[in-house]
């Protein structure tokens, strides 16, 4: 093979590839047993997508002619997907730092949402903010993000709760999509809380009769890309059937139903979701045994968040009764004002703590499950030929170092590709 290519990865002492038969996602027994090449390299043609993976001997000998743009020998280093984060609140202004300590001195999230703190203080700076400040402080987070090993992401907007807010954040999620190299799923969460001065029924309405028709004008024009709809499932916050009519539009326009149930009281949204043939759901503290039922049968990924169980010391997501029933288990961040977490390491770190996953599990819950979540698992989450080239590479001699070292993916992970390009070189080596 004489061609050009953008990149060779070679040597690599483990290629982590999750699965190799195009699985979509993963459950149960295909999550301990991911497919894992030792002494492997990986080649990422110039459109940025995956050429071949495999032994490294193999590669060296199918490739002997071939020239690259790059070449990184990977020699005791382990090679894994990007992460993809399924869950993230990004886009605001106004930290709640002092909602922490109150927080730590017992106020539960309900009791600093009701007294007008929680979203009601990030909507109310939200609003005020400039696009370019909301635009810096999101890319700002997003190369945190990216350094975190995390190469796809999904981002919501909700802290705006009326058009113009929630479109000036969906906005500026899109020119980050078009900035930086991070690959953006993103989310309309206009029903993320009931704004102030409104009743449930108002804010529902005008989420179906003002928000929802301009935003499908806006995608029909091209001028604004969005995936996903979500909204807060909760008491005190939108209640079933205010979900149901909202998730309905969003899909009536196309989107994929993603959204927060039964985090802090059961709702039976875990049902509702899988009627509704939603993508996934978040959250799910408080999911019941038929819910868990409802969404193994649907096919509706379950997006667990470590962080805010541990923040808020909720009890914790039932992530081995799922697993074990056979719902497609993803993870994300929540990175939000109230759970600042950038890293998906740590989150795989406590969901196999606090959650009781195997390390397996946690890593293909935040790659190829995740993916799913986000209906992207057909290009991205794994390691194999015409998916983008999108990878970690790991200075450590087992992949599991990543989630074994808490906190230490600074110094673990070397470089980060997205699409073949190196867009994170962390440039230290390091003894372990
Ligand atoms: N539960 C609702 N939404 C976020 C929190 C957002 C906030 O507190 O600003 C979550 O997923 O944890
Ligand atoms: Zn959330």
């Amino acid at each position: 093979m004489s061609r050009n290519y953008r990149l060779l990865v070679k040597n690599a002492k483990q290629v982590v590839l999750i699965c190799n038969n195009g699985e979509k996602y993963l459950s149960k027994h295909g999550m301990q047993n991911l497919c894992v090449i030792e002494n492997g390299s990986v080649v990422i043609g110039s459109d940025g997508l995956i050429k071949a993976v495999g032994p490294a001997e193999t590669i060296r000998a199918q490739y002997s002619e071939a020239s690259f743009d790059r070449v990184i020998d990977a020699t005791g280093m382990c090679v894994l997907p990007g992460l993809v984060d399924a869950h993230t609140h990004p886009v605001w202004a106004g930290d709640r730092v002092h909602e922490f300590a109150m927080k730590l001195a017992g106020a539960t999230y309900m009791e600093v949402h009701q007294a007008g703190g929680g979203i009601h203080f990030t909507v109310q700076h939200t609003r005020a903010a400039a696009a370019s400040d909301l635009l810096t402080s999101l890319s700002n987070r997003l190369v945190r993000m990216q350094r975190a090993g995390t190469t796809l992401v999904e981002c919501k907007s909700g802290y705006g709760l009326e058009l113009q807010t929630e479109l000036k954040m969906l906005q500026v999620i899109e020119e980050a999509r078009r900035s930086l190299p991070i690959n953006i799923s993103s989310t309309y969460c206009g029903a993320h809380a009931v704004p102030k001065g409104k009743t449930v029924a108002e804010a529902t309405q005008d989420i179906l009769q003002v928000q929802l028709p301009r935003l499908k004008q806006l995608m029909s024009a091209g001028t604004l890309r969005v995936d996903n709809i979500d909204v807060f499932c909760e008491h005190g916050v939108f209640d079933l059937d205010s979900t149901r009519s909202i998730l309905q539009a969003g899909k009536d326009m196309g989107l994929n139903i993603n959204f927060h149930g039964d985090e802090l009281h059961p709702m039976s949204a875990a049902q509702l979701g899988a009627e509704l043939g939603a993508s996934a759901i978040s959250h799910l503290e408080e999911v019941s045994d038929e819910g868990i039922a409802a969404m193994a049968e649907a096919k509706t990924a379950a997006v667990l968040l470590p962080t805010t169980a541990y923040i808020l010391r909720l009890p914790q997501p039932r992530a081995r009764d799922m697993l074990d029933a056979g719902v497609i288990v993803a993870l994300g961040s929540d990175f939000n004002p109230n759970a600042y977490c950038c890293s998906m390491p740590i989150v795989m770190h406590l969901a196999c703590v606090n959650m009781r996953m195997s390390m397996p599990e946690a890593l293909a819950a935040a790659t190829i499950n995740a993916a799913f979540a986000l209906g992207c698992s057909q290009t991205h989450g794994s390691l194999e030929v015409d998916k983008h080239g999108d990878l970690l590479i790991l200075n450590a001699p087992r992949w599991e170092h990543l989630i074994y070292q808490l906190g230490g993916h600074q110094e673990i992970i070397r470089y980060v590709v997205i699409k073949g390009n190196v867009i994170h070189d962390n440039g230290k080596t390091m003894d372990l």
